[in-house]
């Protein structure tokens, strides 16, 4: 039995994002393109044989039983039944509230990890389900793999990607997802278009406009990569980012960059479910 190890919780982007409706619920039905960065945050876990979930350190400004991450924890084992505790230590980079998954995305490995550790056998699907009432963006996390997505974000059709070089400018501003769908002027009626790969490369984001009008900082950081080519914003921002030719081009333009960022590599496979595959390989 694996009883301690570490996995990444990477960043995604949304390679374009079109707002086809508004659900009863208030939520709305999406079509994006989903692919996962090779940068992100690591969380490690330790098996416990008492039932406390232990996480640490806190995050500003999230209380602890807000996070994420332990509600997750706690989900999965109400929903299991499992009398095991679990230890976890979270390495946080990724910005938050920037568009690109990381409390989404540190979900997903939580329940992916406990998976393993409290040796359940719950689905992709089963887990992708328990994910989906932490957040719309939990499922893509859990799958793992690039894709085509509708409804809430949830509907997933797998997709190869060019394993594309990207800078990502990371402002200085949190945004609130509900602050941009809860916004009057939201483009909420884009006619919904066919699966297409073509549109990772062309595809518009129907966020833009509300955010750059309330985050100038947002709108100064697009701006700025379009100098270079076709920028742009991931989620509801507040990062944006440039697919570049080589991860060499992408490190040239953010050492002239004025603002904050990273530079990243796509991946059709997410590397939480890398990992993943060798400790499976590993233990067996
Ligand atoms: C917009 C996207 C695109 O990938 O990303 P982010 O910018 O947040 O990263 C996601 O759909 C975000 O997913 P996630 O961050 O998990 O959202 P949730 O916690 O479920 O929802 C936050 C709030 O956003 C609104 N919301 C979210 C998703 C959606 N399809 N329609 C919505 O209207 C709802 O008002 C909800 O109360
Ligand atoms: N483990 C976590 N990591 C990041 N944010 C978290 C976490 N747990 C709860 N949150 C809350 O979720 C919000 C959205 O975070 P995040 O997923 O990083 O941004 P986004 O939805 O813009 O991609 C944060 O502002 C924070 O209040």
């Amino acid at each position: 039995m694996v009883t301690r190890f570490s996995l990444p919780s990477p960043a995604k982007l949304n390679l374009m994002l079109r707002i086809t409706g508004r659900r009863q619920d208030g939520y709305h039905n999406l079509q994006t393109i989903f692919q996962f960065l090779d940068y992100g945050d690591t969380l490690d876990f330790s098996w416990r044989d008492d039932s406390q979930i232990h996480l640490s350190p806190d995050l500003t400004d999230v209380p602890h039983e807000d996070n994420l991450i332990v509600k997750a924890a706690r989900m999965l084992q109400q929903d299991s039944g499992c009398r095991f505790g679990v230890d976890i230590q979270l390495h946080k980079i990724l910005p938050m509230g920037g568009g690109i998954g990381g409390g989404s995305s540190n979900a997903a490995t939580t329940l992916l990890a406990l998976n393993v550790l409290w040796d359940l056998t719950y689905s992709l699907t089963e887990l992708a389900a328990l994910g989906l009432r932490l957040g719309a963006d939990v499922p893509i996390f859990i799958q793992g793999v690039s894709a085509w997505a509708e409804g809430v974000g949830e509907v997933l059709s797998p997709l190869q990607l060019p394993e594309t070089a990207y800078l990502v400018i990371t402002p200085d501003c949190k945004i609130s997802t509900r602050e941009i769908f809860s916004h009057p002027a939201l483009t909420r009626d884009s006619v919904p278009i066919k699966l297409a790969a073509s549109e990772a490369q062309g595809g518009r984001n129907d966020c833009e406009s509300v955010v750059k009008a309330l985050y100038p900082a947002v709108d100064d950081a697009l701006c700025w990569l379009r100098q270079y080519g076709d920028g742009k914003l991931t989620g509801t921002g507040s990062c944006v980012f440039l697919a570049c030719d080589s991860i060499q081009h992408a490190q040239t333009l953010l050492h002239v960059c004025p603002f904050a960022g990273f530079v990243a590599t796509g991946q059709n496979i997410s590397p939480t479910h890398q990992a993943l595959a060798l400790i499976s390989k590993n233990s067996s």
